[in-house]
């Protein structure tokens, strides 16, 4: 089960609970690509580009829409290449975790780890961003949240009645067996 969107949308956050609650693996492919190289998102933009950043990123979705059972949380940016639609669309349930560019923007504020954000006017950047984006993310969808105003939990409860039509099985989590 792979999770799209913008950033601040939550992907990572609703990922990690999910696969807790599922039992299944999850990763992020950001925090897997900064593992791979050795170094923080910022500064693989900072020394490659984001042209560099791209590359390794689509040999990370590659990888990792092979690993059986994983939960995804992919970087905001991910769809924007192709082949990386194609690898998520064709490999797993996608879900778009969809919200506001308000909404995007409260969250990411104080956080200084996403490169394309750190500008004079980063609404601006979000809205632009949100303009090109929204249409791939819903061609690549299989199922659309608004994560806007629900609680990361809520999320997931709502997110795991959806997947139940798809027939992704639960698992019951170590901790929750008697
Ligand atoms: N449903 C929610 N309600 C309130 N706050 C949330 C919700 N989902 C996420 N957040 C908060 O928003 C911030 C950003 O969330 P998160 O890092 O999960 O977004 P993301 O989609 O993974 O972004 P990126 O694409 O930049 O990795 C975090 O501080 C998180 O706690
Ligand atoms: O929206 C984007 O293009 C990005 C989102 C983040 O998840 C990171 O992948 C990186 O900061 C780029
Ligand atoms: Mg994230």
């Amino acid at each position: 089960m792979f999770l799209v969107g913008p950033m601040g949308a939550g992907k990572t956050t609703i990922g990690k609970l999910l696969a807790k609650q599922l039992g299944r693996p999850f990763v992020d492919s950001d925090w897997y690509i900064e593992s791979q190289t050795g170094a923080d998102i910022a500064w693989i933009f900072a020394k490659e580009g984001e042209a560099g950043f791209r590359e390794r990123e689509t040999r990370a979705i590659d990888e990792l829409t092979q690993q059986p059972q994983i939960i995804l949380a992919t970087g905001g940016g991910a769809v924007m290449c192709a082949e990386n639609r194609a690898f998520l669309k064709q490999r797993g349930i996608v879900v778009y975790l969809n919200a506001a560019v308000d909404v995007q923007l409260a969250r990411t504020a104080k956080d200084k780890s996403r490169p394309l954000l750190q500008q004079p006017n980063p609404r601006k950047i979000l809205q632009d961003l949100y303009s090109t984006r929204d249409p791939l993310y819903r061609q690549v969808a299989h199922i659309i949240m608004p994560t806007g105003h629900t609680y990361p939990r809520h999320m997931v409860n709502q997110l795991l009645q959806q997947l139940q039509s798809f027939g992704l099985s639960t698992v019951i989590a170590p901790e929750h067996k008697s």
